[in-house]
């Protein structure tokens, strides 16, 4: 039987309350077996950005990258996010190791193709080096994973961390059994958005196809669940989706997600 593997993504929201970000690092360091951690932070590249006077466009969840905006996201992702997250693991004493896709050549990606939307440097991942990372596991690092993947030939990609969060672990599934949580500010997928005590416990195929029939999945939800199902059917074992108090075994009101 294969060995467990959590990979764990924390959205913007978490990243922008200090108190909050603290209390799920601390919970993160305590979550028993291998590990990997994977941080967005769209929210702090559009604040930062703004101070710049540069302006930020999203389109269908994905922000348009030019080459200004490749900059300050190299800057914020790669060095002012990852890097404060990888301080507070290490004083909760996991050896923590922060890295975009360029680094071991950890996840490759491709500009995405212009069609009605020209998104600039952003990148589709193509290939994860799962036994390069993997090198860094057994060595007992905690792999930090930021928004930001390559093209191999020098150049730096933006790619949404929900994605690199489910294309790592179909990676890591030739070697592990994966569980996916997503961590974010509400308790879990919700029925009635304006309800946070509304949580859909269980997501399965067919009922995904309604609630989207529904209405009742849109926004940043979108990309997130199309994510899981692709995943699932790629080889990963879980995925769950809710607050930070679900990598406590304790909580059971977050919506777990099969085929
Ligand atoms: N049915 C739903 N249940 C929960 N959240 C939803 C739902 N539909 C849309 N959303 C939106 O999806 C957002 C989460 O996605 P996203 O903004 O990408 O967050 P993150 O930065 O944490 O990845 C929530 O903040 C919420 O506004
Ligand atoms: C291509 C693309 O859209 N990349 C995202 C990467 C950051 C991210 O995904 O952050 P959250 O998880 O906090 O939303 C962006 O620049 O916003």
């Amino acid at each position: 039987m294969k060995e467990k593997l959590s990979i764990v993504k924390i959205g913007g929201n978490i990243i922008e309350d200090d108190a909050a970000l603290k209390d799920f690092l601390k919970l993160f360091s305590k979550l028993e077996g291998k590990k990997i951690l994977v941080h967005g932070g769209g929210k702090r590249a559009t604040a930062i950005a703004s101070k710049l006077g540069i302006e930020s466009k999203m389109v269908n969840g994905r922000r348009i990258t030019d080459a200004e905006t490749l900059e300050v996201i190299t800057m914020v992702y790669g060095g002012l996010v990852n890097k404060n997250v990888v301080a507070q693991l290490q004083a909760l004493n996991i050896d923590a190791i922060g890295l975009t896709g360029a680094d071991i050549n950890s996840i490759a990606s491709e500009k995405r193709p212009v069609n009605e939307v020209d998104f600039g440097f952003v990148g589709d991942v193509k290939k994860v080096a799962h036994k390069s990372i993997d090198k860094l596991i057994q060595a007992d690092f905690t792999p930090v994973f930021c928004a930001i993947t390559h093209d191999g030939n020098g150049q730096l990609l933006n790619t949404n961390a929900d994605t690199i969060t489910s294309q790592l672990a179909v990676g890591m599934s030739k070697l592990y059994e994966t569980s996916i949580y997503y961590c974010f500010e509400l308790n879990g997928v919700l029925k009635d958005i304006n309800d946070k005590n509304s949580v859909i416990k269980h997501i399965t195929t067919k009922l995904y196809s309604e609630l989207l029939a529904e209405g009742i999945i849109a926004d940043g939800m979108l990309p997130k669940l199309e994510n899981c199902f692709d995943a699932l059917n790629n080889g990963v074992n879980t995925i769950n989706m809710g607050n930070t108090n679900m990598l406590t075994q304790e909580n059971d009101n977050f919506t777990r997600i099969t085929l």
